[in-house]
């Protein structure tokens, strides 16, 4: 049975003493709750990975990294690879956030090998697409959505799905406080499942959790959580305050 996930994804946000400071007021805040089929992860910067890695120990939270190399090892100035995210202890890593397809260029052919990278590490991937405002306006939020996860994971096959968590994040409604409506979250939800059942099977489908991401707060996130594709959130902003992350844990 898929599991419910509230993932963290600090971005450029937290030096290490913040990073240290906010696990550990999650860590805290969480420990006497029964967190049942929920999963909590947080994504700090990769120079206080190997520190929140340290403080989240002995809880419920998990670590993830922003991002990776597609390359083993080699000439790649200022890039980190798979084995080193492993080296301090990160098993998950979020590929193909709309920031690192809009300020990096990476592409869907880019996510591709570093999908295969990450999955030929056994590292987990929270893989994030979502269409542009303009977009939905042309009412082509459904093909640019099919086309990223077919151009980045299709190639697939049925088996490593178990280590894909999917993340759609409408890019108009990330950081701006416009959050897609319960309704069109879960209609994309239903949609990308639907494509999943009919590449694989319903199984794989089934199994595979389906994130929600754009100004998910303590105010909205009851409602889209309790639609039935969706399996919780990828949280930017209200993921640096110990209370609203804490908040949304609740909320799912
Ligand atoms: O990775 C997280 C998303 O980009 C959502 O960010 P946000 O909650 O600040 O809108």
């Amino acid at each position: 049975m898929r599991k419910n996930i509230v993932a963290g994804n600090w971005k450029m946000n937290n030096d290490l003493s913040e990073s240290k400071k906010l696990v550990k007021g999650i860590k805290k805040a969480i420990k006497k709750k029964e967190l049942k089929n929920t999963r909590v992860i947080v994504s700090p910067t990769y120079v206080s990975l190997n520190a929140v890695v340290k403080k989240a120990k002995k809880s419920a939270i998990e670590v993830a990294a922003q991002n990776m190399h597609q390359a083993d090892s080699g000439a790649y100035t200022g890039e980190i690879s798979a084995d080193m995210l492993k080296s301090v202890g990160v098993k998950i890593v979020i590929l193909g956030h709309s920031e690192r397809r809009e300020y990096f260029g990476e592409t869907d052919a880019l996510l591709a090998e570093k999908v295969d990278q990450a999955l030929k590490n056994k590292l987990e991937i929270i893989f994030c697409f979502g269409e542009k405002l303009e977009d939905r306006k042309n009412d082509n939020h459904f093909k640019v959505v099919e086309s990223q996860i077919k151009n980045a994971l299709f190639h697939l096959e049925a088996k490593p799905w178990k280590n894909i968590v999917l993340a759609y994040e409408p890019v108009w409604a990330i950081g701006t406080g416009e959050t897609a409506s319960p309704e069109q979250a879960q209609e994309m939800h239903a949609f990308i499942r639907n494509l999943v059942t009919n590449k694989y099977d319903a199984k794989v489908a089934d199994n595979v959790s389906i994130l929600y991401g754009g100004s998910v707060k303590p105010a909205n996130a009851k409602e889209i959580f309790s639609k039935q594709d969706v399996d919780g959130g990828l949280i930017g902003g209200a993921a640096l305050k110990t209370e609203d992350f804490v908040a949304l844990i609740d909320a799912i």
